[in-house]
C-alpha cells in the first residue's frame, strides 16, 4: 500500500492494531517527531458502517480532554478515511485487567476517577458514549486512560434530557432499559455501563455473563449479581448505586464525583474540566509563525479555524511537547 496522502506529513511505521473495519498504524509526525496512531479505513469495506465513522469524527473534533484520545487530523480521500490519533502504547485496559487478573482497590480507584472525568466531560458537552467497556479505554505511556471509539455515541437533539432509542453497544455492558427496547436516556445508560466496568476492574470478571445472549439479557433484567468476598463495603455500595435496574434510581454523574469510595484517600472530588485552555498557547503560535513565515496574528487566526488539517495536528502535537516539558520546537525540514 502506498498511503501517498501521508507522504511528507507522517512517517508510517508498523501496524499496531487491526479491528473490524480499521487498521491502526504507528507513525511519526514529521514536523514535531511525535508519535501518533493513524486509523485507516477503506470506504468500500466500511459499507453500512460509514455513518459510524462520520459520527466518530464529528464527536472527536468537538472533544478535547486529558482522558479522551485526541483526534489531531482527518484526511478523507476518494476511497479512504485517515484519523490521526493520540498514541496510546500501553494498549487496552481490557488486556491490563486480564494480565493482572483483577486490580487492587486503590489502582481501580485511580482508573475509575479518570473514567468518571471523561464521561462527566462528554455528558456535559451533550454526548452519550453508549459503548463504554475496557476495550475502549486505552493506556498512554504514563498509564493514563484515554477513551476511544465514539462511533456509537449520540448527541441527542435538544440536549441530554431527550430520549434515545437505538439499541447498541456490547450486550454485557448494556443497560436493562436499552436491551428491553424501551426509550432511554444516554447518560443513564452510560452510568450502568460504568457500573459493569467498575465491577470488572475490581473482580476481573463480569457481573452478568452468558454466551447465550437471551440468557444474558434475562440475567441483566433480573438485576441480580454476586459480589466476591474481597470487595469493600464502599465499593459494593457504589456498584449497587450504578447497577440500579430503575434508571431513575441510578446514581447520576454529578453524585458520582463526590462519592465516598471515589473520594476516599484522595479527598478531592473528581474534576471533569478539560486541562486544555480555550485560548491558544503563545509559545506554540510563535514557533508555528516562525516556521511558516507568518505574523503571530495570522498564525493564531489560521490555527483557530480548527480545520483538523496538518496545521491542527502540528499545533496539538507542539502543545503535547510543551505539556511534557519537551522543547516547543519544530524540526526544520531541509
Ligand atoms: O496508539 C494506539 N495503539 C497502540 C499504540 C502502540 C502500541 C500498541 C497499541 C500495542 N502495543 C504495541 C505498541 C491507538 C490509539 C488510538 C486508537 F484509536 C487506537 C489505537
Amino acid at each position: 500500500m502506498s498511503y501517498s496522502e501521508l507522504k511528507g506529513l507522517y512517517h508510517l511505521r508498523e501496524t499496531i492494531g487491526s479491528g473490524g473495519f480499521a487498521k491502526v498504524k504507528l507513525a511519526y509526525h514529521s514536523l514535531t517527531g511525535e508519535k501518533v496512531a493513524i486509523k485507516i479505513m477503506d470506504k468500500r469495506s466500511l459499507g453500512e458502517d460509514l455513518p459510524r465513522v462520520k459520527t466518530e469524527i464529528a464527536a472527536m473534533q468537538d472533544l478535547c480532554h486529558q482522558h479522551i484520545c485526541k483526534l489531531y487530523q482527518v484526511i478523507e480521500t476518494a476511497d479512504r478515511f485517515y484519523m490521526v490519533l493520540e498514541y496510546c502504547p500501553e494498549g487496552e485496559l481490557f488486556d491490563y485487567i486480564v494480565a493482572k487478573d483483577k486490580l487492587e482497590e486503590e489502582e481501580a480507584k485511580i482508573f475509575f476517577r479518570q473514567i468518571v472525568a471523561a464521561v462527566g466531560y462528554i455528558h456535559n458537552k451533550g454526548y452519550a458514549h453508549r459503548d463504554l467497556k475496557p476495550e475502549n479505554l486505552l493506556l498512554d505511556e504514563d498509564q493514563n486512560l484515554k477513551l476511544i471509539d465514539f462511533g456509537l455515541c449520540a448527541k441527542p437533539r435538544g440536549g441530554m434530557e431527550n430520549v434515545l432509542y437505538t439499541c447498541c453497544g456490547s450486550p454485557a455492558y448494556a443497560a436493562p432499559e436499552l436491551i428491553s427496547g424501551r426509550e432511554y436516556l444516554g447518560a443513564e445508560a452510560d452510568i450502568w455501563s460504568m457500573g459493569i466496568l467498575l465491577y470488572a476492574l475490581l473482580c476481573g470478571y463480569l457481573p452478568f455473563d452468558d454466551e447465550n445472549i437471551p440468557q444474558l439479557y434475562k440475567k441483566i433484567q433480573s438485576g441480580k449479581y454476586e459480589t466476591p468476598w474481597w470487595l469493600s463495603q464502599d465499593s459494593k455500595e457504589l456498584i449497587s448505586a450504578m447497577l440500579q435496574l430503575d434508571p431513575k434510581r441510578r446514581v447520576t454523574i454529578n453524585q458520582l464525583v463526590t462519592h465516598p469510595w471515589l473520594m476516599e484517600a484522595i479527598d478531592m472530588p473528581v474534576e471533569w474540566n478539560s486541562k486544555y485552555k480555550r485560548k491558544v498557547d503563545d509559545d506554540c503560535i510563535t514557533e508555528l509563525a516562525v516556521h511558516y513565515g507568518k505574523s503571530r496574528q495570522e498564525m493564531e487566526a489560521d490555527v483557530q479555524e480548527w480545520k483538523f488539517d496538518y496545521l491542527t495536528a502540528t499545533y496539538f502535537l507542539l502543545l503535547e511537547k510543551k505539556m511534557k516539558g519537551r522543547p516547543v520546537r519544530l524540526i526544520q525540514q531541509q
